[in-house]
């Protein structure tokens, strides 16, 4: 067991979705996995093991926000042994070139955290996505057509209520697409651990024209994301 998650070693398969909220986790494992085990409670942070077409896939919630998915990225790289871990979130849509309930793939994450300054001691530092993952989820996203799906930049905030809205035009006006609270820390410990990350997000918000879903639906209807993480984790 680590500190913030209650498994024995081997409970956590490899290959590791991650939602930000943990009844999306017991959702996604309910729905996608079959023989499924809860390995971890830990503070609520639901995690649970199953298989997809016979494959071991874990499903573990990281909570809000950089400094609760590091927590959880951390433990599953350095005392789980986990290789792959693919964000399944919630975003905001910062542009019209992107619709409500669309899913983007992230190629990279902006941020405004102080985690990465601290680390880089003010040098910029560039978080990407796998490449082979990415790949991999755009080719399944171009197979399914009950969806549209773009690739590109997103923006990972410390603040779901922005405090000022306005900094975000500017990330707009360089390609940002979507606005969301954890990849950039994600892409940042895989590559420090050396392992894949991906972050695939649908819009569950429009910050342009003001649609927004139900946290009903945030939880249990954003399935399509979860199909292309679940293929792009296994076919690379
Ligand atoms: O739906 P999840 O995966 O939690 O992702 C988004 O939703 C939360 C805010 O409501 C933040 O964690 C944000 O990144
Ligand atoms: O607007 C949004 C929607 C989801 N998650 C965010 O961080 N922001």
């Amino acid at each position: 067991m680590s500190i913030h998650i209650g498994a024995a070693a081997g409970q956590v398969a490899p290959v590791v979705l991650m939602p930000g909220d943990p009844l999306r986790a017991k959702w996604i494992a309910e729905t996608f996995l079959d023989d499924v085990e809860c390995y971890t409670e830990v503070r609520g942070m639901l995690g649970f093991t199953g298989t997809w077409q016979g494959r071991r896939v874990s499903v573990q919630g990281s909570g809000m926000g950089q400094p609760s998915l590091a927590i959880y990225a951390n433990e599953l790289f350095e005392e789980y042994g986990v290789t792959t871990i693919i964000r399944v979130g919630s975003c905001g849509a910062l542009t019209e070139k992107v619709a409500i309930r669309d899913v983007v793939i992230a190629s990279g994450a902006c941020t405004d955290s102080s985690m990465n300054t601290h680390r880089f001691g003010g040098y910029d530092y560039a978080p990407v996505a796998d490449f082979g993952l990415l790949r991999a989820a755009v080719e399944a996203a171009e197979s399914m057509e009950d969806v549209t799906s773009h690739v590109g930049l997103i923006f990972s905030s410390d603040s779901f209520y922005s405090p000022r809205p306005e900094l975000m035009e500017a990330q707009v006006k360089h390609g940002v697409l979507a606005v969301e609270m954890e990849a950039s820390a994600l892409y940042t410990l895989a590559a420090q651990h050396e392992r894949r990350a991906l972050a695939i997000c649908t819009v569950s918000d429009h910050i342009v024209t003001g649609e927004e879903t139900t946290s009903q639906e945030r939880e249990q209807t954003f399935g399509a994301m979860v199909e292309m993480a679940l293929r792009a984790a296994l076919a690379t």
